[in-house]
């Protein structure tokens, strides 16, 4: 096999990391779902839909067929959304080859079986640990798309995988660290998600950078004792899948979740901003998977309790808040 490899899924993300891809010196075959997706990259060398105005190196080709997309392929990146993962899977299965690696982007938890992207993926594939990896960190897609220097996590059981896969990766504007700490990852990025929504609850409402900082501090706290509970390494939850992507995702305007967020504290209805956009918001989905892995858990988890129950229309944005500050008090470090 050559240096080939496949990305399942041509969305913002998927598009923007086989940019990343192409840059470290891989030639990299998308999958997208729609046809007319996959023939614009080809032919015009864009993906209008999820990341305009952004030119893809010609070693980017695209197809709508998953057997083309996966063949002579020893890397798989599976970038779909976390929910529609599993459905995904028995359509790309089949189709890929023999000891190839699989490296899950996804940040979620699946709805139901509380389950990891990678517990999915060895599930359903029932494919082993040294196969699996996952890429996480402080990575949001248009930033990367530009070449704009960003670092992340590149993490696998076995630590000769996540090598091999940080030196296809590494680009000039893209810097990989290795981790055997996946569980500790996908949590950090699934996590981070929800914190981010709660946050754009917070700016919605026009609160400022105290508001912001209390909620990004005290969503770590909540994101590693979860994580820490179910096995993570605390310093993972420190690092670029922790974080800095909880930063990154807080921070910016770019982020799907943040802005999510932002609409309800704004005033707009779950219905409303679905409708606005056809980009997925993880945590708006996976606050209901963490907020019944924490109960199964017995982790006190008051954000992602709180930003279920506003995403349920349970509570109102501008009720968040005064939950949040009303709690009965304790110890910062309890
Ligand atoms: N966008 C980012 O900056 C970023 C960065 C890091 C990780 N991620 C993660 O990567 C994953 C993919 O996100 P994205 O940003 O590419 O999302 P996106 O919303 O930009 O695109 C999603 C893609 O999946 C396709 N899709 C939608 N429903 C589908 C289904 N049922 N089956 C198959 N395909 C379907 C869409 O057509 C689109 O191509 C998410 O888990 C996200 O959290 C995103
Ligand atoms: O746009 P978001 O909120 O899905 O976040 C994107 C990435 O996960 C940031 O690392």
């Amino acid at each position: 096999m050559g240096n080939k490899i496949a990305v399942l899924g041509a969305g913002s993300w998927g598009t923007a990391f086989s940019i990343v891809l192409a840059d470290a010196g891989n030639d990299v075959c998308i999958w997208a779902r729609r046809e007319e997706v996959a023939a614009a990259i080809n032919e015009r060398h864009e993906n209008v839909d999820y990341l305009s105005g952004i030119e893809l190196p010609r070693r980017i080709t695209a197809t709508h067929d998953p057997e083309r997309a996966l063949a002579g392929a020893d890397v798989v990146v599976l970038a779909v959304p976390s929910q529609s993962l599993r459905d995904n899977l028995p359509t790309f299965l089949p189709h890929v080859e023999k000891d190839a690696v699989l490296v899950s982007l996804m940040k979620g938890v699946e709805l139901g079986t509380l389950k990891r992207m990678s517990e999915v993926i060895a599930e359903v594939g029932d494919v082993g640990a040294s196969r699996i990896a996952v890429v996480s960190g402080p990575n949001l897609a248009r930033e990367i798309a530009r070449r704009e220097p960003a670092a992340s996590v590149v993490a696998c059981a076995d630590e000769d995988v996540a090598t091999m896969l940080q030196h296809r990766l590494h680009s000039p504007a893209f810097r990989p660290y290795t981790s055997v700490d996946v569980l500790g990852c996908e949590y950090g990025g699934a996590y981070k998600n929800v914190v981010a929504l709660c946050v754009g609850m917070a700016v919605g409402q026009g609160f400022g950078d105290n508001t912001t900082a209390s909620l990004i501090t005290r969503g770590l706290a909540e994101t590693a004792r979860l994580a820490m509970n179910l096995g993570a390494n605390p310093l993972t939850l420190m690092g670029l899948a922790g974080l800095g992507d909880l930063v990154a995702t807080c921070s910016s305007p770019l982020s799907r979740n943040r802005t999510f967020g932002e609409k309800l504290g704004q005033g707009m209805t779950v219905e409303e901003i679905y409708a606005s956009t056809r980009q997925v918001a993880e945590g708006a989905k996976s606050c209901s998977s963490l907020r019944a892995l924490a109960a199964r858990t017995g982790v006190d988890a008051p954000i992602v309790d709180a930003v279920d129950e506003v995403v349920q229309g349970r509570l109102t944005t501008s009720q968040l808040m005064d939950a949040f500050i009303s709690r009965d008090t304790k110890a910062e470090l309890s």
